[in-house]
């Protein structure tokens, strides 16, 4: 049962059930809205791999290996994907925890694909949107250990994945990890601000968010942005280390405890998660955001430098 789910029942009893009704009602219809993109992408992607699963139900976990060549950009197709198995492993009795990673060398993940928001039709884009909320609500109200081998770049959409989880080892290396948005020229929603304070504290997010500051690995370690860094060649060995010692910590326990911590960040956009969507929608169709995404999208296009 997720946190989301727990917390309801804890507190259906409570003064607050009339409140709490009408939010999980809320919670529903918008998950509903995307059964029927469930059974599209099942259809349209069946041939295609866009992440592997490695079930290991000996040990209770599961490591998921993102693999949407070429960055692993976040579209709607993928994200509803991702939801149908983030769902899976909530309802498994095996497993107790996921090593969440990239099979794409020094690629972790490039965030949202900027396409979802670049002149990109009202119904798809508030499609993509509540996809994207159904992911973080997923991840960061998971009951289960999730732990991040981050064996490369994660701006943006990429760095929210990651501090949605648990516990974050990051490869040494020359990669990249932050909320970048303002260098798009958008700003960061408040649930991706939100997340981010609880993980590296309301100062250090102030700066970074203005300035959009990707970190370094070894910058990312100083401020806790992520709690390790390993060689590339042992980050799946020290992410499953770490999965061990988690999954020793007595079960329900543990996820009172995490429910407790992430509860309120979560009811904030579980209470607003329609109004956050029109946000998306009225703010991405304004012709400076357009000009922006199609000034950052040229960046990206342009021929790279030889390094020869
Ligand atoms: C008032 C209320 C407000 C409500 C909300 C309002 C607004 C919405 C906010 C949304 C928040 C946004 C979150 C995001 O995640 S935005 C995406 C941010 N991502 C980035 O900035 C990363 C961009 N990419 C890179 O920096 C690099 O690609 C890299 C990840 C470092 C990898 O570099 P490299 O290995 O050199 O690969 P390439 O740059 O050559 O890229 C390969 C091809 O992939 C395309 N690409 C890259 N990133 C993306 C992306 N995010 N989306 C779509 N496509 C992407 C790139 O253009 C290349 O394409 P090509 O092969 O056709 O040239």
């Amino acid at each position: 049962m997720s946190i989301i789910k727990s917390a309801f029942r804890v507190l259906r009893f409570g003064s607050a059930k009339n409140q709490l009704f009408s939010l999980e009602s809320k919670t529903c219809r918008a998950f509903s809205v995307c059964n029927k993109l469930r059974q599209d992408a099942s259809d349209a992607n069946a041939s295609k791999i866009n992440f592997y699963v490695d079930e290991n139900k000996e040990k209770g976990y599961a490591i998921l290996k993102l693999n949407k060549g070429p960055v692993n950009s976040l579209n709607l197709e993928f994200l509803t994907e991702l939801n149908i198995q983030l769902e899976k492993f909530e309802e498994s009795k095996e497993i107790k925890g996921v090593i969440l990673t990239s099979s794409i060398p020094n690629i972790f993940s490039a965030g949202l694909d900027i396409m979802e928001m670049y002149q990109i039709k009202q119904d798809r884009g508030s499609q993509f949107w509540t996809a994207l909320q159904e992911t973080w609500i997923k991840l960061y109200g998971s009951n289960k250990i999730y732990i991040a081998a981050i064996n490369g770049h994660s701006p943006a959409g990429g760095c929210l994945l990651s501090i949605s989880c648990d516990y974050r080892i990051m490869s040494k290396g020359p990669y990249k990890i932050g909320l970048n948005e303002t260098l798009l020229g958008i700003k960061a929603p408040f649930w991706f601000r939100d997340t981010m304070i609880n993980t590296i504290g309301y100062r250090e997010t102030e700066k970074a968010l203005q300035l959009g500051k990707l970190y370094s690995s070894e910058e990312a370690l100083a401020v806790n942005l992520v709690d390790e860094l390993a060689d590339s060649k042992d980050l799946i060995t020290k992410a499953e280390e770490q999965m061990s010692k988690w999954c020793a910590i007595p079960t329900v326990a543990r996820e009172l405890t995490k429910s407790s911590m992430r509860r309120d960040t979560l009811s904030k956009l579980i209470a607003q998660r329609e109004a956050d969507t029109q946000s998306f929608i009225e703010f991405t169709q304004r012709d400076s955001i357009q000009k922006s995404l199609r000034m950052y999208l040229e960046s990206l296009k342009k021929p790279k430098k030889s390094s020869a």
